[in-house]
């Protein structure tokens, strides 16, 4: 049975917001944990400084011990992830989705002042949380993306790690996940191919296009059911690699920064094109189901005049 003390997310008000060209995008950055998320908001955050175009940053990891990039908002000044825990007798992942549903009642606020300070940044960057399912598989992590979604362009950024990639089957669990995110988020999305500095990461997208390539790397792996599953998940995935932007990064040299800002301009037309006249199409529907929603109300409410006998006599006692 659900726990009614815990804060539960509500899906505040988005219909109506109009997203238009001349807005920054705003770049959901998601990865598994350990990828390099933070450390890919920092180097990018410090490569536009460097042109002083300062990005507007907003961290949404209530458990992240130090921010190790300057954020414009840090949910950590809404809410205590240490008092969530107690307060609500919660783990640790348990307490961050709390912490984000308390964060959900606040996002109109957290949307205003971004949306306030939106012409003088090229892009926000939104570092999401270390435990990545509290925020793809959330209530609150689609609420959070919808609102955002529905008043900037916005677009998602999937750090991977190179160096941890180089086993196949792992590469695959890495794609599989992203994949999945696509699938729930919908939104534009791009590859950041991480720790170039460590592994040149061509080889990744040497498999992602190149589906023999990958077969003869699996060859050398000795589990005969993963290899054939393997292959057949990469033949699945073949489409999902087919429109897929990549940029190599190091977040420790800065590389690749140039080409992680063409690949946000590429999602942002891609946003227009493709995903807002759906998201439009979703919003009618949810207009439409909100004013169903409001006639089955009003069917149980019944304007009729009443009885001028008693409004007389009313009146009459009135003048007494
Ligand atoms: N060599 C190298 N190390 C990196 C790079 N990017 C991140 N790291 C290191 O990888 C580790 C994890 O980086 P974080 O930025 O904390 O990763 P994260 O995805 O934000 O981590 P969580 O939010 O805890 O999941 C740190 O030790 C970083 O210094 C990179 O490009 N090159």
């Amino acid at each position: 049975m659900a726990d009614s003390s815990k804060p539960e997310p509500k899906r505040p008000a988005v219909l109506g917001n109009t997203v238009t060209r001349d807005q920054p995008p705003v770049v959901l950055v998601l990865g598994m944990a350990g990828s390099g998320k933070s450390s890919f908001v920092q180097a990018l955050t410090a490569h536009l400084h460097k042109s002083r175009n300062f990005p507007y940053v907003i961290n949404l990891d209530p458990a992240v011990r130090k921010v190790i990039f300057p954020a414009n908002i840090d949910i950590r000044d809404t809410v205590d992830y240490k008092k969530v825990m107690h307060d609500y007798q919660l783990g640790p992942n348990g307490a961050i989705m709390t912490c984000l549903n308390l964060c959900c009642t606040r996002l109109q606020e957290m949307i205003g002042l971004v949306k306030k300070r939106s012409t003088e940044f090229p892009v926000c960057l939104i570092d999401a949380p270390g435990q990545i399912e509290a925020f793809t598989w959330s209530a609150s992590g689609s609420i959070i993306t919808d609102s955002f979604a529905s008043t900037f362009p916005t677009v998602i950024a999937y750090v991977v790690d190179s160096a941890r990639s180089t086993n196949p089957t792992t590469f695959m669990s890495n794609m599989l996940y992203a994949c999945s995110i696509l699938y729930r988020m919908k939104l534009p999305f791009f590859l950041v191919l991480n720790k170039s500095d460590i592994v040149d990461p061509a080889f990744l997208e040497k498999w992602m296009k190149d589906y023999e390539e990958l077969g003869t790397s699996i060859e050398d792996a000795r589990d005969a059911y993963i290899n054939n599953l393997t292959h057949s998940l990469s033949l699945v995935l073949d489409e999902f690699y087919s429109t897929m932007t990549t940029v190599k990064v190091s977040s420790r040299t800065s590389e690749g920064m140039e080409d992680v800002m063409a690949a946000i301009e590429k999602c942002k037309e891609e946003y227009f094109e493709k995903y807002q006249p759906a998201f439009n199409e979703l919003l009618k529907e949810r207009l439409e189901k909100d004013v169903q929603q409001a006639s089955d109300m009003l069917d149980k409410v019944n304007v009729t005049e009443r009885n001028p006998q008693v409004v007389e006599e009313e009146e009459a006692m009135e003048d007494e």
